[in-house]
């Protein structure tokens, strides 16, 4: 029996076809690092070729039904694939199978809500004959498609992410260019696979792999992509927003996430769901609580609870059905991690729990006696660190939230009705959710952040809204 196991090598996928280069990159099992895939590096002409053939596929026009055809069948077809695509997750990113295979059945969701919207995309009726001279006339708007989409996306939700992208935007009748994160490109090259089966014609999809420093900058200096769609850091965002120019935009960037524990909430249901979503995926997410305010009334029963469920999770191998908290992405980000921290102590803050790291591995970390200029509450941690302080009165708990650069979505804990309203009027976030974290998001809602948090909104509806242009049609009857 031939036992020998060959690494997958993956090559660009252009115009319908793979285009196999010869410079490859290694993409590593994050808690073994054995190489489990090797992905291509676009050449400059590669990203360029890309963006021209998304341009002529803007030629083929596919009905809305058809749309709908095609992300339903690549829906269907990913949940086929669900097992093999959530192993590719728990090594490329490290991240809990169990989580992983979560993230398959959330990203099939995202293409069969992107399916439904494409059949619901409409404009509206406008009373131009309301208008004094324009009694004889009528007009309606409907939205049009964008044109070139290039979409860049993040490590830490490789698979669902992407879809977020690539979803609303054939919904639309876009083409697309997706540039994946480097370290977690085999997801979406196993995606790129999935629509090419499904029926999408040629060049309405094309991948291009390779570092963001490079084939990332190629693609922003291409004039014929008309919009990006990006999610991933500030500093990376701020950049596209530059070198986009009057094109249009939509930037998911970071958080600090904060979390309010009132004095009347359900302390058992807070300490619980806050530690899960402090260390989901190793922290590393965007909406991952990473900022506890715990009212002083009930801070010491709190913070045992939290202790006590934190203390459960498991750490180790992330492909053990057993595990909570995998590795981070790199040993760099764990050291990362580990220096920020070790700050914080300097400043006086106390280790409830956690605190060591291992490699890879930064075990789940409770941070207490903090203040809000230590870095580990004003810059994203993206990593398993959260930190918990006390608060006496609403008014100081809602501007110590808002006191942050981000705003993404908070969360708050309280059966207080008027509390929680007058946290929905004043706290400045894209979403507040109420008795859970800031970690809840499902994929229809709309989700997108103010302030260095970014700008636009995904969910595939409020997607499409940013991906098509609305065109008013007037008749002189
Ligand atoms: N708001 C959200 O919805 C959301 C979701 C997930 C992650 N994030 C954020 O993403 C960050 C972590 O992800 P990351 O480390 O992969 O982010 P990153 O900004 O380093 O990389 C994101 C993508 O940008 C590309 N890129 C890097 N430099 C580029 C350049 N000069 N030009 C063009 N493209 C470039 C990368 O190759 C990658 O594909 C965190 O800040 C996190 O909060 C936000
Ligand atoms: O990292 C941020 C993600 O958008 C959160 S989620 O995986 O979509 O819930």
């Amino acid at each position: 029996m031939n036992t020998m196991v060959t690494t997958p090598t993956y090559g660009l996928f252009i115009n319908g076809e793979w285009r196999q280069k010869t410079n490859t990159f290694d993409v590593l099992n994050k808690y073994t690092q054995e190489v489990i895939a090797k992905a291509s590096y676009a050449e400059e002409q590669d990203v360029h070729d890309a963006v021209k053939a998304a341009k002529e596929a803007l030629k083929i026009s596919l009905s809305p039904y058809e749309r709908y055809t095609i992300l339903k069948k690549s829906a269907e077809a990913l949940i086929e694939r669900l097992e093999e695509v959530a192993q590719v997750l728990a090594e490329e990113v490290g991240k809990p199978i169990s989580e992983s295979r979560g993230e398959v059945e959330r990203a099939a969701q995202t293409l069969e809500i992107s399916a439904e919207e494409a059949k619901r995309i409409h404009g509206e009726g406008i009373p131009v004959e309301a208008a004094p001279g324009s009694e004889n006339r009528q007009a309606f708007t409907k939205r049009v498609p964008v044109g070139v989409v290039a979409a860049i996306t993040p490590f830490n939700v490789p698979l669902n992410l992407v879809c977020h992208k690539v979803g609303p935007a054939l919904a639309a009748g876009n083409s697309v260019v997706l540039k994946p994160a480097e370290v977690t490109s085999v997801s979406a090259l196993i995606l790129t696979e999935i629509f090419e089966k499904a029926g999408l014609p040629a060049g309405k999809l094309n991948l291009i792999t390779g570092k963001g420093s490079q084939t990332g900058t190629w693609l922003l200096e291409n004039q014929d992509v008309n919009m990006y769609t990006f999610t991933g850091s500030p500093g990376v965002g701020k950049l596209i927003r530059e070198k986009a120019g009057l094109r249009k935009v939509a930037l998911e960037l970071g958080n600090n996430s904060a979390t309010i524990v009132h004095k009347d909430a359900n302390i058992e249901q807070a300490a619980t769901l806050t530690a899960q979503k402090s260390f989901n995926n190793a922290g590393q997410v965007c909406i991952s609580v990473q900022r506890v305010y715990v009212h002083e009334d009930i801070y010491e029963t709190f913070i045992e609870k939290m202790k006590t469920a934190t203390n459960a999770l498991v750490v180790g191998d992330p492909k053990d059905p057993a595990t909570n908290v995998g590795p981070m992405i790199a040993e760099k980000e764990a050291m990362r991690v580990e220096e920020w921290v070790n700050e914080a102590v300097f400043q006086g803050a106390k280790v409830e729990t956690g605190g060591k790291r291992d490699g890879v591995f930064y075990a789940p970390t409770i941070l207490s006696n903090v203040n809000d200029d230590m870095k580990v509450c004003r810059e994203e941690v993206f990593g398993p660190v959260v930190a918990v302080d006390t608060y006496r009165d609403e008014d100081e708990v809602i501007s110590r939230v808002n006191d942050s650069d981000y705003g993404l979505q908070a969360g708050l804990f309280t059966n207080n009705l008027a509390f929680a309203m007058k946290a929905a009027n004043l706290i400045e976030v894209g979403g507040l959710i109420i008795n859970d974290t800031s970690g809840y998001r499902v994929d229809q809602m709309p989700y997108g952040g103010v302030k260095q948090s970014g700008t636009g909104k995904e969910g595939p509806k409020y997607a499409i809204e940013e991906m098509t242009e609305e065109r008013i049609i007037v008749f002189n009857l």
